[in-house]
């Protein structure tokens, strides 16, 4: 037996942070938007734990770690822990989601487990056990599950579903290396050691709702952008380039270094993509539509 979920990418098309919290954590108003950019996790039942991570072409993906520190197995060790249930199981995640880009993948790959162990074990945790589940794994977990559009705040794990009117086309660049996530949030404690309060842009939300791209483009923001740039600045040629290939609005997607660009639609999109291929420090560039469904069962 075994049960297969798909779970998307994520780009933050608001990202206000406010200063560092007593935890260690910033507090976000954390507009999130799910991409079609998918990690597909299959959980079978087994005689022990074991963990397998391909790429596409089915290649070993040599970043990602494969004992129990791997974020999709703590959520089915979390999982079976609340429900007394041992996490002998075989996790395989085929990876499409640049690791350590910024687009949550480890937190995609912990949504899709966890709902994949729930299946598997018929343990039926409600909605909300579940959620509470992610939000200990981290703080872009719970957003995996749900995808759509959402705003974050607290530390990004507390969500409030947005209404998207349209559907929005975007470049992803992978850029040649990661960024660690806690690293860029010091950075940007340097950079910013006055930061006010975060608050979610009513233009920007107003802009998803009624689908308006040229007025998404005019409003989208990364405050952890400039700290970003500055341990990877080499981005920035990757973002100039993006712009003079079209794009309607260039930025470092969550922590980086991914770099997404916005376009007016898939025709355009090709053509960033294509533009953006080959150049120095782009690794891939994908072409991918948003909103996407959060983690599905297949
Ligand atoms: C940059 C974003 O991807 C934007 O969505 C997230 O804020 C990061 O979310 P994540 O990778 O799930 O992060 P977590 O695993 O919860 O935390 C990793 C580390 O990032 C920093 N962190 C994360 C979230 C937050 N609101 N404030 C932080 O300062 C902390 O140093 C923390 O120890
Ligand atoms: N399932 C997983 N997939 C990828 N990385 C994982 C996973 N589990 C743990 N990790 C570790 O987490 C680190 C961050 O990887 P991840 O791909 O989640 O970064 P990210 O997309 O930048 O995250 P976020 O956007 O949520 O900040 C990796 O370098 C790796 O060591």
């Amino acid at each position: 037996m075994s049960a297969t979920v798909r779970v998307p990418a994520k780009v933050n098309v608001q990202l206000a942070v406010g200063g560092a919290r007593p935890d260690g954590f910033h507090d976000l108003a954390n507009v999130f938007l799910a991409v079609g950019l998918y990690d597909e996790v299959t959980v079978s039942e087994a005689d022990s734990f074991t963990l397998t991570c391909t790429g596409p072409g089915s290649v070993p993906v040599p970043e990602v770690p494969l004992d129990r520190t791997n974020l999709a197995a703590r959520a089915a060790i979390e999982l079976g822990r609340r429900y007394d249930i041992a996490p002998d199981v075989r996790i395989h995640i085929a990876k499409d989601i640049p690791v350590a880009g910024g687009m949550a993948g480890g937190s995609a790959d912990a949504a899709g487990a966890l709902l994949a162990c729930d299946a598997l074990w018929g343990t039926n945790a409600s909605r909300e056990e579940l959620l509470d589940i992610c939000a200990e794994l981290g703080s872009d977990v719970p957003f995996s599950l749900v995808g759509g559009a959402a705003l974050g705040t607290g530390r990004g794990e507390k969500l409030e579903p947005l209404d998207v009117g349209g559907e929005f086309w975007w470049v992803f660049a992978a850029a040649d290396g990661g960024l660690s996530t806690p690293a860029v949030y010091r950075e940007f404690d340097r950079l910013s050691p006055e930061a006010p309060d975060p608050v979610a842009a009513p233009a920007l939300l107003e802009a998803l709702r009624t689908g308006d791209v040229e007025a998404l483009a005019a409003t989208v923001t990364n405050d952890l952008q400039p700290a970003a740039l500055s341990l990877f600045p080499s981005l920035k040629d990757t973002l100039d380039a993006g712009t003079s290939a079209g794009a309607l609005a260039a930025l470092v997607s969550g922590s980086g270094p991914t770099t997404a660009f916005l376009v007016a639609d898939e025709s355009s999109a090709r053509k960033v993509a294509a533009a953006l291929t080959g150049i120095a420090g782009c690794r891939s560039a994908r072409v991918a539509s948003s909103p996407a469904r959060g983690a599905t069962i297949l």
